[in-house]
């Protein structure tokens, strides 16, 4: 479980955060939208510890992130924009060394490889260098390392962006079985269409500010972009 308890983020004068409460359960996909420099970033490095809330706090499965930094960051799995691999190692060895810095000791090769098809890495790619892999390549290979982790949180920055909707839909689909499974998931996009398709919930920032929140089921796609519309307008 991920919360954020009335968390202010200030960067000198500039209030990035301004008292954001959000909650996601296990087996929650939680789906973060907003316009460039709402804050969602921020709020992820908060999770991570890579920032201090100025005023609140943040939890992971009930410990406060800054109480306990090094357990609370085994309990998550983080999957950026742009997954940072070595270009001149294989996805399976750059997946073994992550691995092994993630939970602390090396994983059998079959499992490994096992793990990088459920993420959906095509089998001759596996032993090929991640600098001919494509952006879609690359984050399967991110996703196997979560995976590796067994983490029962996940945070993701905007990881469909520059995917193709094939890749994007593949993705989704990996998402919802790690939700099925228990983890809590929480996500950034500017895609409202993967908000809604994806996500269970759904909350809309504006300025530091968590405008609203809503259950996906509840409402329809234009709506949902109706109401993301009247928030960047107002
Ligand atoms: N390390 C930092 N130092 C100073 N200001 C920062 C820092 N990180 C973020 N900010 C500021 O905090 C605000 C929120 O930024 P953030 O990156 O969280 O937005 P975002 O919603 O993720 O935007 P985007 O959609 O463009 O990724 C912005 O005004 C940004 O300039």
């Amino acid at each position: 479980m991920l919360e954020a308890v009335n968390v202010t983020k200030e960067f000198g004068p500039n209030r990035a955060l301004n008292g954001v409460s959000l909650r996601v359960e296990a087996g929650e996909i939680y789906c973060l939208l907003g316009a460039n420099g709402a804050g969602k970033t921020t709020l992820i490095n908060l999770f991570l510890n890579f920032h201090q809330p100025t005023s609140g706090s943040v939890w992971i499965n009930g410990r406060d992130v800054a109480s306990a930094p090094i357990d609370t960051k085994r309990d998550v799995a983080y999957i950026p924009e742009q997954v940072m691999l070595y270009g001149m190692l294989t996805g399976l060895e750059n997946l073994d060394y992550f691995a092994a810095l993630a939970t602390g000791q090396r994983q059998p090769k079959d499992h490994l490889v096992a793990l990088l098809a459920e993420a959906g890495l095509p089998a001759d790619a596996v032993d090929r260098r991640v600098s001919n892999y494509s952006k879609g390549m690359r984050q399967k290979v991110g996703i196997a390392i979560a995976l590796a982790k067994n983490a029962r949180a996940l945070l993701l920055d905007e990881p469909t962006s520059g995917l193709d909707p094939s890749a994007a839909n593949e993705f989704s689909q990996l998402l919802v079985r790690a939700q099925e499974r228990g983890v809590a998931i929480l996500t950034t996009t500017h895609d409202l269409f993967h908000a809604k398709q994806t996500g269970t919930r759904v909350g809309i920032m504006k300025r530091g500010n968590l405008m609203s929140e809503l259950d996906s089921a509840d409402v329809s796609h234009n709506d949902l972009e109706a109401l993301y519309l009247q928030h960047m307008r107002d």
